[in-house]
């Protein structure tokens, strides 16, 4: 599905100050996702099969190789064991997940792993994950990336900007960043675990949106706490009155700390709620994670032949 990409708009502080946050109301909605809808059985294969789809397959570690990404990147292209995509008669689907995403000097090597598999690169940058080096360096590591062949660029915003209400300053960051990702994609990774109050989250999601952000993205996985459904359910509220404003789709990516196929499902599911069926393709939707395509595969088998295999039967992801 194409939609016209965020130009983003000049900082409109009044779409977002004075924005009431009821922290006890998200935390009501988020605990319902889960229990009183729960996917029909039936549907459950669909629905796992979509997650995949829409995963940000990552490694972002201290010791990542070149052998690793090019491991990572053979998961990508054939995320799911053959006889299981039999078994869900989805054998010549040619199911990839979303992206690859790494660090900036791991991008060649994903790149030429994965060559002709219409799968992109995403590159972390600017610093990730803390963020704290000069703008001219932040920068330059992601024109780096770009040049490296990356299509999409993960950003980390200054947190201090937010934690300090200093909005211009954030916006302009961002623009800037917006605008040396040039054609690639920019996911603005918020850091919601360091911003203190939902009113935060809100506040950031907008002004990322504002500064031309392609996606909204809540964590590093680094951060002590990561994706949680009240910051997401915040984060969609945030981008469904972007996109009344403006008529603009903004994508939207949790990410960090999510391991499991139930997580996937009720992710899914509060994104369904929230905006609509729309939002569950790859290009308005991704989860960021490095251990959750395991689980989801392990439910799969069990999905297709009635029992579990041994977790050692699948290539790690
Ligand atoms: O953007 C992706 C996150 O860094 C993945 O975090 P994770 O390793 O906790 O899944």
């Amino acid at each position: 599905m194409e939609h016209a990409r965020n130009e983003g708009m000049p900082l409109a502080t009044e779409m977002f100050e004075g924005h009431a946050v009821n922290r006890s109301a998200a935390e009501r909605r988020a605990a319902t996702i889960g229990a009183r809808r729960s996917v029909k059985k039936a549907y459950q294969a669909a629905w796992l099969v979509n997650a995949v789809r829409c995963i940000d397959l990552t490694t972002l570690a201290g010791d990542d190789t070149a052998a690793r990404v090019r491991r990572l990147c053979a998961k990508a292209r054939n995320p799911i064991a053959p006889h299981v995509m039999d078994g869900l008669g989805l054998a010549g689907m040619g199911l990839t997940t979303g992206a690859v995403c790494v660090y900036p000097t791991m991008v060649v090597h994903a790149v030429r792993a994965l060559e002709g598999s219409g799968v992109p690169v995403a590159s972390v940058a600017t610093g990730f994950p803390a963020g704290l080096m000069p703008l001219h360096l932040r920068l330059e590591e992601i024109r780096y990336a770009v040049g490296e062949g990356a299509q999409e660029i993960d950003i980390v915003i200054t947190r201090e900007h937010v934690l300090t209400g200093n909005w211009q300053a954030l916006y302009d960051e961002i623009a800037a960043m917006r605008e040396a990702c040039g054609e690639a994609h920019m996911k603005a990774i918020l850091a919601t675990g360091d911003l203190q109050t939902l009113g935060n989250v809100y506040a950031a999601s907008m002004v990322a949106m504002q500064a031309g952000a392609d996606f909204i993205k809540t964590s590093t996985g680094k951060e002590s706490v990561n994706a949680t459904l009240p910051v997401g359910l915040i984060m969609l509220r945030a981008l469904r009155d972007y996109g009344q404003a403006t008529g603009y789709r903004i994508g939207f990516k949790p990410a960090g700390g999510m391991k499991s196929a139930k997580e996937a499902l009720i992710w899914q599911m509060l994104m369904k709620e929230e905006l609509g069926r729309d939002w569950l393709q790859p290009d308005l939707f991704r989860f960021g994670a490095s251990s959750m395509l395991g689980d989801i595969e392990r439910q799969l088998e069990h999905h297709v032949t009635g029992r579990y295999a041994a977790s050692s039967r699948h290539a790690t992801a």
